[in-house]
């Protein structure tokens, strides 16, 4: 059997005195997306941010494309080529869309036929091309943000709540857009609270609680199960359009 892309195995996170994450184990398979739910304060962005390096696992093991990378540092993790958006997305407002696109791309310009295909993604970004970032929405902010993430060719892109505190509409063209971003074979580990967006995208599910993952399987099943869902995610889920 091939080894997943990415792969969890008892990792434990502390975050100063508190022991935020207990024996994380899962994975995530080359070209597929990849949902991890779960309630509030569930210890999601913790988990994104470990595999990033930004906390350090306290024990366990991480391993990326065939190497252990849980002691690397962060930049010499975004090198083996895992870009994280957080929630926060990390733009910069002062600057234009494409100042903030054309520097996300560290290893020179970025390429003619990429950024065709990301405008493509995201058109809304065409129209504010040389605008301050600060002018856009916050859908259309979220949406920079993942410009940016993919300005370059990346092996794994983590990306927190996209379409957090979005109407509606814009939720739809993150749909699309992360529609995009799969049939072109991207992987995709993604944190969402949005039931309808997480059952549109999701191939598999991981599901987490107070620090541990409480279930993972095929995203179809969930779906499928009203009272699993009730279970692991009760009142969490936004299931709104
Ligand atoms: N810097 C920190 N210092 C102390 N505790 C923290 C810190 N960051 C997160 N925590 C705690 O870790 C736990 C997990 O938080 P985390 O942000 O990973 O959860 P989450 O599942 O992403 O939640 P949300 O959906 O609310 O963003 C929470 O109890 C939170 O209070």
């Amino acid at each position: 059997m091939t080894e997943p892309l990415l792969q969890l195995s008892g990792v434990h996170t502390h975050i100063g005195p508190y022991h935020i994450l207990h024996g994380v184990d899962f994975s995530v398979p080359a070209g597929e997306l990849t949902m991890l739910l779960g309630r509030n304060g569930a210890g999601k962005t913790t988990t994104l941010r470990t595999i990033m390096g930004l906390w350090q696992a306290s024990s366990g093991r991480i391993r990326f494309d065939g190497s252990d990378i849980t002691e690397r540092s962060t930049p010499d993790i975004a090198r083996a080529g895992i870009a994280y958006v957080p929630e926060s997305m990390g733009i910069f407002t002062d600057l234009t869309v494409r100042e903030n696109i054309v520097l996300a791309a560290r290893s020179g310009p970025v390429d003619k036929n990429r950024l065709d295909w990301i405008l493509g993604l995201f058109p809304a970004l065409k129209r504010f091309w040389n605008l301050p970032a600060g002018n856009l929405s916050g859908g259309q902010k979220q949406m920079l943000a993942i410009a940016r993430a993919i300005a370059e060719p990346r092996r794994l892109l983590l990306i927190d709540e996209p379409t957090k505190g979005l109407a509606p509409v814009m939720v739809r063209s993150m749909i699309e857009a992360f529609k995009s971003l799969k049939a072109a074979g991207e992987t995709i580990l993604l944190v969402e609270q949005n039931f309808y967006a997480a059952s549109a995208l999701g191939d598999s599910v991981v599901v987490m609680d107070d620090g541990r993952i409480v279930h993972s399987g095929p995203m179809s099943e969930l779906v499928a199960d009203q009272a699993l869902q009730q279970r692991l995610l009760g009142l969490s889920l936004d299931a709104h359009q």
